[in-house]
Protein backbone atom coordinates (compact mmCIF):
# COMPACT_ATOMS: atom_id res chain seq x y z
CA UNK A 1 0.00 0.00 0.00
CA UNK A 2 1.82 3.22 -1.22
CA UNK A 3 0.28 6.67 -0.31
CA UNK A 4 1.69 9.68 -1.26
CA UNK A 5 0.67 12.95 1.12
CA UNK A 6 1.73 16.23 -1.15
CA UNK A 7 2.62 19.85 -0.04
CA UNK A 8 3.07 19.39 4.01
CA UNK A 9 4.92 22.00 6.14
CA UNK A 10 7.02 19.25 7.95
CA UNK A 11 8.08 19.31 11.45
CA UNK A 12 10.41 16.32 12.27
CA UNK A 13 9.85 17.63 15.32
CA UNK A 14 12.20 20.15 13.59
CA UNK A 15 10.91 22.42 10.84
CA UNK A 16 12.51 20.89 7.39
CA UNK A 17 9.92 23.16 4.99
CA UNK A 18 7.85 21.99 2.39
CA UNK A 19 7.85 18.25 1.65
CA UNK A 20 6.29 15.15 0.14
CA UNK A 21 5.82 11.73 2.19
CA UNK A 22 5.46 8.70 0.58
CA UNK A 23 4.56 6.10 3.29
CA UNK A 24 5.27 2.35 2.12
CA UNK A 25 3.56 -0.52 4.09
CA UNK A 26 3.20 1.26 7.29
CA UNK A 27 6.54 2.79 6.92
CA UNK A 28 7.95 6.14 5.80
CA UNK A 29 9.49 5.32 2.70
CA UNK A 30 10.69 8.90 1.17
CA UNK A 31 10.31 12.34 2.63
CA UNK A 32 11.45 14.84 -0.74
CA UNK A 33 10.07 17.55 -2.70
CA UNK A 34 8.27 16.95 -5.52
CA UNK A 35 7.78 13.68 -5.44
CA UNK A 36 5.72 11.61 -8.07
CA UNK A 37 4.87 8.09 -7.04
CA UNK A 38 2.88 5.52 -9.82
CA UNK A 39 -0.04 3.79 -8.36
CA UNK A 40 0.02 5.80 -4.86
CA UNK A 41 -2.91 7.24 -3.05
CA UNK A 42 -2.09 10.56 -3.33
CA UNK A 43 -3.37 12.97 -0.29
CA UNK A 44 -2.79 16.54 -1.58
CA UNK A 45 -2.78 18.25 1.87
CA UNK A 46 -1.80 21.86 0.32
CA UNK A 47 0.80 23.52 2.60
CA UNK A 48 -0.80 21.80 5.85
CA UNK A 49 1.79 21.41 8.92
CA UNK A 50 2.45 17.34 9.35
CA UNK A 51 4.42 16.59 12.54
CA UNK A 52 5.02 12.95 14.68
CA UNK A 53 2.21 10.91 15.36
CA UNK A 54 1.69 11.61 19.64
CA UNK A 55 3.17 9.54 22.01
CA UNK A 56 0.75 9.32 25.34
CA UNK A 57 3.36 7.66 27.58
CA UNK A 58 0.62 7.09 30.45
CA UNK A 59 -2.93 6.35 30.18
CA UNK A 60 -5.05 4.49 31.89
CA UNK A 61 -6.78 2.59 29.04
CA UNK A 62 -8.90 0.23 30.65
CA UNK A 63 -9.66 3.20 33.20
CA UNK A 64 -8.87 4.02 37.09
CA UNK A 65 -10.04 5.52 39.77
CA UNK A 66 -12.53 4.15 42.68
CA UNK A 67 -10.71 6.21 45.23
CA UNK A 68 -14.14 7.72 46.31
CA UNK A 69 -15.67 4.28 46.11
CA UNK A 70 -17.48 2.31 43.20
CA UNK A 71 -19.09 5.13 41.77
CA UNK A 72 -15.57 7.16 41.13
CA UNK A 73 -14.55 4.20 38.70
CA UNK A 74 -13.55 5.66 35.36
CA UNK A 75 -14.49 4.04 31.86
CA UNK A 76 -12.16 2.82 29.48
CA UNK A 77 -10.81 4.92 26.74
CA UNK A 78 -12.02 4.50 23.04
CA UNK A 79 -9.49 4.49 20.12
CA UNK A 80 -11.48 7.54 18.67
CA UNK A 81 -10.48 9.26 21.91
CA UNK A 82 -7.13 8.55 21.35
CA UNK A 83 -6.61 9.06 17.59
CA UNK A 84 -9.51 12.55 17.86
CA UNK A 85 -5.94 13.38 20.53
CA UNK A 86 -3.35 12.76 17.65
CA UNK A 87 -2.12 9.80 19.87
CA UNK A 88 -0.51 7.11 17.79
CA UNK A 89 1.35 5.31 20.16
CA UNK A 90 -0.20 4.77 24.15
CA UNK A 91 1.55 3.26 26.83
CA UNK A 92 -1.42 1.86 29.08
CA UNK A 93 -0.96 1.43 33.24
CA UNK A 94 -3.08 0.59 36.30
CA UNK A 95 -3.11 3.10 39.27
CA UNK A 96 -4.44 2.74 42.55
CA UNK A 97 -7.25 0.28 42.28
CA UNK A 98 -5.13 -3.21 41.42
CA UNK A 99 -8.04 -5.63 43.19
CA UNK A 100 -10.43 -5.13 40.33
CA UNK A 101 -8.39 -3.73 37.42
CA UNK A 102 -5.63 -6.33 36.26
CA UNK A 103 -3.05 -6.84 34.10
CA UNK A 104 -4.35 -9.54 31.77
CA UNK A 105 -7.53 -6.80 30.65
CA UNK A 106 -4.66 -4.12 30.32
CA UNK A 107 -2.93 -6.69 28.26
CA UNK A 108 -6.15 -7.38 25.99
CA UNK A 109 -7.17 -3.28 25.70
CA UNK A 110 -3.11 -3.25 24.38
CA UNK A 111 -3.85 -5.82 21.79
CA UNK A 112 -7.00 -3.90 20.88
CA UNK A 113 -5.72 -0.81 20.24
CA UNK A 114 -3.12 -2.39 18.28
CA UNK A 115 -5.85 -4.20 16.27
CA UNK A 116 -7.47 -0.97 15.47
CA UNK A 117 -4.93 0.80 14.56
CA UNK A 118 -2.54 2.63 16.87
CA UNK A 119 0.56 0.63 18.57
CA UNK A 120 0.12 0.49 22.29
CA UNK A 121 2.42 -0.75 25.16
CA UNK A 122 1.79 -1.60 28.89
CA UNK A 123 3.92 -1.58 31.90
CA UNK A 124 3.27 -3.92 34.29
CA UNK A 125 2.59 -3.27 37.59
CA UNK A 126 0.23 -0.13 39.38
CA UNK A 127 0.68 1.78 42.54
CA UNK A 128 1.21 -1.09 44.62
CA UNK A 129 4.58 -3.09 45.81
CA UNK A 130 4.82 -6.13 45.35
CA UNK A 131 4.61 -5.20 42.15
CA UNK A 132 1.24 -6.97 40.62
CA UNK A 133 2.34 -8.65 37.25
CA UNK A 134 1.28 -11.22 34.44
CA UNK A 135 4.07 -13.91 35.05
CA UNK A 136 4.69 -13.36 39.15
CA UNK A 137 7.91 -11.88 37.80
CA UNK A 138 8.87 -8.18 36.44
CA UNK A 139 12.36 -9.58 34.75
CA UNK A 140 9.84 -12.75 33.22
CA UNK A 141 6.95 -9.97 31.87
CA UNK A 142 9.84 -7.84 30.32
CA UNK A 143 11.41 -10.39 28.42
CA UNK A 144 8.50 -12.84 27.57
CA UNK A 145 5.18 -10.30 26.99
CA UNK A 146 6.10 -8.12 24.10
CA UNK A 147 3.64 -5.74 25.18
CA UNK A 148 5.51 -4.89 28.45
CA UNK A 149 8.35 -2.01 28.74
CA UNK A 150 8.25 -1.22 31.78
CA UNK A 151 7.14 -1.27 35.37
CA UNK A 152 4.41 1.24 36.38
CA UNK A 153 2.76 3.10 37.89
CA UNK A 154 4.60 2.90 41.35
CA UNK A 155 3.31 4.99 43.96
CA UNK A 156 6.14 6.79 45.89
CA UNK A 157 5.55 9.26 48.32
CA UNK A 158 1.83 9.29 48.42
CA UNK A 159 -0.75 8.33 51.01
CA UNK A 160 -2.40 6.01 48.78
CA UNK A 161 1.04 4.07 48.12
CA UNK A 162 2.13 0.91 49.83
CA UNK A 163 4.36 2.81 51.82
CA UNK A 164 7.26 1.11 50.23
CA UNK A 165 11.38 0.85 51.30
CA UNK A 166 13.94 2.01 49.63
CA UNK A 167 15.55 -0.87 49.33
CA UNK A 168 12.04 -2.64 48.15
CA UNK A 169 11.87 0.18 45.51
CA UNK A 170 15.74 -0.76 44.71
CA UNK A 171 14.74 -4.22 43.34
CA UNK A 172 12.35 -3.10 41.63
CA UNK A 173 14.57 -0.81 39.60
CA UNK A 174 17.34 -2.95 39.23
CA UNK A 175 14.83 -5.50 38.00
CA UNK A 176 13.20 -3.65 34.89
CA UNK A 177 16.85 -2.75 34.04
CA UNK A 178 17.78 -6.13 33.89
CA UNK A 179 14.65 -7.38 32.18
CA UNK A 180 14.86 -4.41 29.78
CA UNK A 181 18.58 -5.34 28.46
CA UNK A 182 17.71 -9.27 27.85
CA UNK A 183 14.34 -7.87 25.83
CA UNK A 184 15.85 -4.98 24.01
CA UNK A 185 13.26 -2.79 25.97
CA UNK A 186 13.29 0.58 28.33
CA UNK A 187 13.39 -1.32 30.80
CA UNK A 188 12.26 1.84 33.01
CA UNK A 189 9.82 2.21 35.89
CA UNK A 190 7.04 5.06 35.59
CA UNK A 191 6.79 6.72 39.32
CA UNK A 192 3.55 7.98 40.66
CA UNK A 193 4.82 11.09 42.69
CA UNK A 194 2.37 12.52 45.70
CA UNK A 195 2.80 15.16 47.42
CA UNK A 196 4.64 13.69 50.34
CA UNK A 197 7.81 15.36 51.59
CA UNK A 198 10.04 12.84 50.68
CA UNK A 199 9.37 13.10 46.62
CA UNK A 200 11.55 11.91 44.75
CA UNK A 201 14.72 11.42 47.36
CA UNK A 202 14.57 7.97 46.35
CA UNK A 203 15.54 8.12 43.00
CA UNK A 204 18.25 10.38 43.79
CA UNK A 205 19.07 7.71 46.19
CA UNK A 206 19.61 5.05 43.59
CA UNK A 207 20.78 7.27 41.12
CA UNK A 208 23.91 8.29 43.55
CA UNK A 209 24.27 5.26 45.37
CA UNK A 210 24.00 2.00 43.22
CA UNK A 211 25.59 1.27 39.59
CA UNK A 212 21.75 1.68 37.59
CA UNK A 213 21.55 4.22 35.15
CA UNK A 214 19.30 6.70 36.42
CA UNK A 215 17.47 6.86 32.78
CA UNK A 216 15.37 3.52 34.26
CA UNK A 217 13.74 6.20 36.44
CA UNK A 218 10.93 8.24 35.30
CA UNK A 219 8.73 10.36 37.58
CA UNK A 220 5.43 11.57 36.40
CA UNK A 221 3.26 14.31 38.06
CA UNK A 222 6.24 16.17 38.94
CA UNK A 223 4.22 19.03 38.18
CA UNK A 224 2.28 18.36 41.51
CA UNK A 225 4.29 21.35 43.57
CA UNK A 226 6.83 24.24 42.60
CA UNK A 227 9.59 22.18 44.99
CA UNK A 228 8.50 18.67 43.35
CA UNK A 229 9.25 20.42 39.94
CA UNK A 230 12.48 21.94 40.75
CA UNK A 231 13.64 18.27 42.35
CA UNK A 232 12.67 17.11 39.00
CA UNK A 233 14.92 19.37 37.17
CA UNK A 234 17.52 18.48 39.10
CA UNK A 235 16.99 14.84 38.38
CA UNK A 236 16.90 15.61 34.67
CA UNK A 237 19.99 17.77 34.96
CA UNK A 238 21.97 14.56 35.78
CA UNK A 239 20.66 12.67 32.94
CA UNK A 240 16.91 11.28 34.27
CA UNK A 241 13.51 11.94 32.62
CA UNK A 242 10.54 13.64 33.69
CA UNK A 243 7.04 13.96 33.10
CA UNK A 244 4.40 16.40 33.28
CA UNK A 245 1.13 15.17 33.58
CA UNK A 246 -0.77 17.81 31.27
CA UNK A 247 -3.24 20.39 32.76
CA UNK A 248 -3.46 23.88 32.83
CA UNK A 249 -0.46 24.88 34.53
CA UNK A 250 2.39 22.62 32.63
CA UNK A 251 2.91 26.20 30.68
CA UNK A 252 4.75 27.54 33.47
CA UNK A 253 6.75 24.73 33.63
CA UNK A 254 7.24 23.98 30.19
CA UNK A 255 9.23 27.41 30.05
CA UNK A 256 10.97 26.69 33.00
CA UNK A 257 12.47 23.58 31.75
CA UNK A 258 13.39 25.13 28.72
CA UNK A 259 14.84 28.24 30.27
CA UNK A 260 17.06 25.44 32.05
CA UNK A 261 18.21 23.60 29.29
CA UNK A 262 16.36 20.06 30.21
CA UNK A 263 13.02 20.34 27.88
CA UNK A 264 15.28 17.40 25.79
CA UNK A 265 14.75 15.04 29.12
CA UNK A 266 11.05 16.14 29.80
CA UNK A 267 7.87 14.24 28.39
CA UNK A 268 4.32 15.31 28.94
CA UNK A 269 1.71 12.40 29.61
CA UNK A 270 -2.35 13.41 29.68
CA UNK A 271 -3.16 10.22 32.52
CA UNK A 272 -5.85 9.90 30.17
CA UNK A 273 -8.80 8.28 32.09
CA UNK A 274 -7.33 8.32 35.42
CA UNK A 275 -9.03 9.42 37.89
CA UNK A 276 -8.14 13.22 39.38
CA UNK A 277 -8.78 13.14 42.81
CA UNK A 278 -8.66 15.75 45.24
CA UNK A 279 -8.26 15.35 48.70
CA UNK A 280 -8.24 17.95 52.18
CA UNK A 281 -5.56 17.86 54.12
CA UNK A 282 -6.53 15.13 56.66
CA UNK A 283 -6.74 12.78 53.36
CA UNK A 284 -10.94 13.10 53.23
CA UNK A 285 -11.84 12.94 49.28
CA UNK A 286 -13.14 16.64 48.18
CA UNK A 287 -13.77 15.68 44.38
CA UNK A 288 -12.83 13.42 41.84
CA UNK A 289 -12.70 14.06 37.80
CA UNK A 290 -12.00 12.22 34.87
CA UNK A 291 -8.03 12.86 33.05
CA UNK A 292 -8.89 13.32 29.44
CA UNK A 293 -6.19 12.54 26.77
CA UNK A 294 -7.25 16.29 24.58
CA UNK A 295 -5.05 18.13 27.17
CA UNK A 296 -2.18 16.51 25.45
CA UNK A 297 -2.01 18.23 22.39
CA UNK A 298 -3.58 21.20 23.81
CA UNK A 299 -0.87 21.81 26.01
CA UNK A 300 0.98 22.62 23.34
CA UNK A 301 -1.15 24.94 21.50
CA UNK A 302 -0.80 26.81 24.87
CA UNK A 303 2.31 27.37 25.34
CA UNK A 304 2.79 28.19 21.59
CA UNK A 305 -0.24 31.38 22.76
CA UNK A 306 2.27 31.98 25.28
CA UNK A 307 5.25 32.36 22.91
CA UNK A 308 7.08 28.80 23.25
CA UNK A 309 9.01 27.61 20.99
CA UNK A 310 6.85 24.98 18.68
CA UNK A 311 9.19 22.73 17.49
CA UNK A 312 10.75 22.59 21.37
CA UNK A 313 7.55 21.81 23.15
CA UNK A 314 6.64 19.49 20.54
CA UNK A 315 9.35 17.31 21.36
CA UNK A 316 7.98 16.40 24.71
CA UNK A 317 5.30 14.33 22.84
CA UNK A 318 7.31 13.04 20.39
CA UNK A 319 11.20 12.48 20.04
CA UNK A 320 11.19 12.41 24.13
CA UNK A 321 8.91 9.82 24.79
CA UNK A 322 10.67 7.89 21.92
CA UNK A 323 14.08 8.09 23.19
CA UNK A 324 13.19 7.36 26.94
CA UNK A 325 11.19 4.83 26.21
CA UNK A 326 13.64 3.39 23.34
CA UNK A 327 10.67 3.50 20.77
CA UNK A 328 12.80 3.43 17.16
CA UNK A 329 10.58 3.51 15.29
CA UNK A 330 8.60 6.25 16.65
CA UNK A 331 8.41 10.09 17.66
CA UNK A 332 9.74 11.17 14.38
CA UNK A 333 9.22 11.80 10.93
CA UNK A 334 11.68 10.16 9.23
CA UNK A 335 12.72 7.58 7.02
CA UNK A 336 12.06 3.69 8.05
CA UNK A 337 10.15 5.12 10.84
CA UNK A 338 6.52 4.34 11.60
CA UNK A 339 3.89 5.90 9.33
CA UNK A 340 2.10 8.23 12.27
CA UNK A 341 1.64 11.49 10.64
CA UNK A 342 -0.85 14.13 12.39
CA UNK A 343 -1.89 16.89 9.71
CA UNK A 344 -2.54 20.58 11.65
CA UNK A 345 -4.12 23.50 10.24
CA UNK A 346 -2.80 26.84 10.67
CA UNK A 347 -4.42 27.17 13.78
CA UNK A 348 -3.16 23.83 14.95
CA UNK A 349 -5.83 22.20 14.54
CA UNK A 350 -5.58 18.29 14.04
CA UNK A 351 -7.37 17.64 10.91
CA UNK A 352 -5.97 14.02 10.11
CA UNK A 353 -4.37 11.39 11.90
CA UNK A 354 -2.50 8.80 10.22
CA UNK A 355 -1.58 5.63 12.13
CA UNK A 356 1.47 3.30 10.44
CA UNK A 357 0.22 4.58 6.93
CA UNK A 358 -3.37 4.33 7.54
CA UNK A 359 -5.96 7.11 7.75
CA UNK A 360 -7.21 6.77 10.96
CA UNK A 361 -9.33 10.51 11.42
CA UNK A 362 -9.82 13.00 8.75
CA UNK A 363 -11.97 16.50 9.98
CA UNK A 364 -13.63 18.07 6.53
CA UNK A 365 -11.70 21.95 6.59
C1 LIG B 1 -1.73 13.95 38.86
C2 LIG B 1 -3.02 13.92 39.62
C3 LIG B 1 -3.80 15.18 39.31
C4 LIG B 1 -3.85 12.70 39.21
C5 LIG B 1 -3.24 11.39 39.68
N1 LIG B 1 -3.94 10.31 39.02
C6 LIG B 1 -3.46 9.04 39.16
O1 LIG B 1 -2.44 8.77 39.71
C7 LIG B 1 -4.33 7.93 38.60
C8 LIG B 1 -5.48 7.64 39.54
N2 LIG B 1 -5.03 7.58 40.92
C9 LIG B 1 -6.12 6.32 39.12
O2 LIG B 1 -5.74 5.25 39.65
O3 LIG B 1 -6.97 6.39 38.21
C10 LIG B 1 -3.40 11.21 41.21
O4 LIG B 1 -4.37 10.52 41.57
O5 LIG B 1 -2.58 11.71 41.96
ZN1 LIG C 1 -0.44 8.63 39.05
ZN1 LIG D 1 -1.91 7.57 36.18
Amino acid sequence: MLTLLKNLKVFTPYYIGKKDILIANGKIELIEENLVVPFSKVLDLNGKIAVPGFIDAHVHIIGGGGEGGFQTRTPEITIEELVDSGITTVIGCLGTDDVTRSMEDLYAKSKQLEELGITSFIYTGSYSVPVKTITGDIKKDLVLIDKVIGVGEIAISDHRSSQPTLEEIKRIVAQARVGGLISNKAGVVNFHVGNGKNGIDYLFEIAENTEIPIYHMYPTHVGRSKELFHRAIEFAKKGGFIDLTASESVVDYLEIAINEGVIDNLTMTSDGHGSLPKFDENGRLIKLDVASTTVLFESVKKAVERDLNFEEVLKTITINPAKVLKLKSKGRIEKETDGDIVVLDGNLNIEKVIARGKLLKEVQS
